[in-house]
């Protein structure tokens, strides 16, 4: 996919750009006259190819409606988005699986949307629940799984989805967008469903935007943490954690929490 969204509109451009995702001043408001609540505000973010880019910032900041821009839910009210992505997927907090279809039938779905043959779709769904390590899982129904099961039943799913390169987006750099995909879990299985995230994000490649409130997650995660300011919400400071570990995972840690703290407090003077 290569697309510029605009405020209200989308359009097709000729797309030399090797970015998956890139926003242009991008804002969003809800609402009209005094009850207008601007979500986001001159958002300059872009994602590299493969890289893991984690969106850090309180409750209400807008990472979700960031993260909706991007997947196309919703538009921005100015500013414009390039899009140069297969079409990006999004795992959301709660798995979503369709309850009717098995594990495998889940992971299908994208494909059979988008017109994938069924050999070919098999293939591929038995390919991504081994990727996932539920190979053997694929005649479950989601109320066969556990919570984390079900969850890594919905990560390929989104993998089926963006790097499918047998679709319209073949050839284009792969975008997974994540949205707190873990909070749900207990924090046994939270720990393993991130090392198993990392794990998959090298050996597929995709590129990650994956928002969340946990520092210590996003410094583990992510390849550069970005943090929004609260309503508006903007971005206000930016970290490669490879520069930042060589102090240690903690100090990283400790510096980003004071920053959310300073950008928390000023929110709650203002
Ligand atoms: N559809 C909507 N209509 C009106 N206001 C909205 C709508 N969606 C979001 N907002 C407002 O926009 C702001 C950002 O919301 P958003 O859900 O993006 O924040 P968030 O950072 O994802 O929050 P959380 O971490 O609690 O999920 C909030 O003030 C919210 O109330």
């Amino acid at each position: 996919m290569t697309a510029t969204v605009e405020a209200s509109e989308t359009t097709i451009t000729s797309g030399t750009e090797v970015r998956p995702v890139r926003f242009h001043q991008v804002g969003k408001a809800f609402g009209h006259g005094q009850k207008t609540v601007v979500a986001l505000d001159q958002v300059d973010l872009d994602v590299h190819v493969g890289e893991f880019v984690c969106l850090l910032g309180a409750s209400g900041c807008g990472k979700t409606t960031l993260l909706n821009l991007v997947a196309g839910l919703d538009q921005p009210t100015s500013g414009r988005i390039e899009l140069n992505s297969s079409r990006p997927a999004v795992v959301f907090q709660e798995p979503a699986l369709m309850p009717w279809l098995t594990a495998a039938g889940n992971v299908e779905l994208p494909l059979r949307m988008a017109g994938v043959p069924k050999a070919a779709r098999r293939a591929k769904a038995a390919e991504l629940l081994e990727l996932v390590r539920l190979a053997g899982l694929g005649d479950k129904r989601p109320h066969e799984l556990s919570g984390g099961m079900r969850q890594r039943v919905a990560l390929a799913r989104a993998l089926a989805s963006t790097t499918d390169n047998t679709g319209s987006g073949a050839g284009k750099p792969s975008l997974l967008l994540m949205d707190e995909p873990f909070s749900a879990l207990d924090a046994i299985t939270r720990d393993v469903l991130q090392g198993e995230l990392l794990r998959i994000w090298r050996a597929t490649g995709t590129a990650i935007l994956f928002v969340t409130h946990d520092v210590r997650e996003a410094v583990r995660l992510g390849q550069r943490v970005v943090l929004l300011s609260s309503r508006p919400g903007r971005v206000v400071r930016q970290w490669d954690v490879d520069d930042l570990s060589g102090a240690g995972e903690t100090d990283a840690v400790d510096e980003i929490n004071a920053e959310l703290r300073k950008v928390i407090s000023s929110h709650a003077a203002a």
